[in-house]
């Protein structure tokens, strides 16, 4: 079963994410989107509004972001009948890996994939919850590139417009795509 995307839209959608103020330190206006996921509704919409974007893109694998963008993007890769990459934070991955660095809202943190997740010239769509600086996202990015990867697209759910980082994103030719997009300021 799927919900055609406009049964119930993307509005919908950007009410049902929880802020929660200064979490996880002061300042950061926390968007949780654990409200999505748990609603059998709203989670249906979330993968099957990704699911009507790519099902004709000819997708070979759907890596994702540790960790909401596992959750999202395994989603997107069965609905989609492909194989399903995870870009795990650092000294999580046993095999053989590469790694990158970057900066976060805050603090900063290293992210990791086997060397054989992804196959020369595969086309590869990067899943996140969501976009504030861009770093995590641009580290995905740089990992699949490495190994030979072409990433036909980036996705998430949400884009902070205030912090820049989808602009910094499509400034390095990697097309994003977010369903929606705020002033992620409290
Ligand atoms: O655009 P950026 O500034 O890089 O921020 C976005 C990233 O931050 C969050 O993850 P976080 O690093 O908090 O890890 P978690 O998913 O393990 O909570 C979010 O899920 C994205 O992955
Ligand atoms: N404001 C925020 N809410 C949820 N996840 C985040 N990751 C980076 N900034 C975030």
């Amino acid at each position: 079963m799927m919900y055609h995307p406009d049964v119930m839209g993307v509005d919908a959608l950007a009410e049902k994410i929880r802020k929660i103020p200064n979490f996880p330190k002061e300042g950061i206006l926390f968007h949780d989107i654990t409200t999505v996921l748990q609603s059998p509704e709203y989670f249906r919409l979330l993968v099957d509004l990704l699911t009507y974007r790519y099902m004709g893109q000819k997708i070979d694998v759907v890596a994702g972001l540790d960790a909401r963008g596992f959750i999202i993007g395994a989603a997107l890769a069965y609905q989609l009948n492909v194989g399903f990459v995870p870009i795990r934070k650092k000294g999580k991955l046993p095999y053989e890996t590469i790694s990158q660095t970057y900066e976060l809202e805050y603090g900063n943190a290293t992210v990791e994939i086997h060397t054989d997740a992804i196959q020369p010239a595969a086309r590869v769509l990067l899943v996140d919850d969501l976009v504030a600086t861009g770093g995590t996202m641009l580290a995905g990015v740089e990992l699949i590139r490495k190994l030979g990867g072409n990433v036909v697209e980036a996705c998430a759910i949400l884009e902070f417009t205030d912090l820049d980082g989808g602009k910094k994103i499509r400034e390095n030719h990697v097309p994003l795509f977010t369903l929606l997009q705020n002033d992620g300021a409290m």
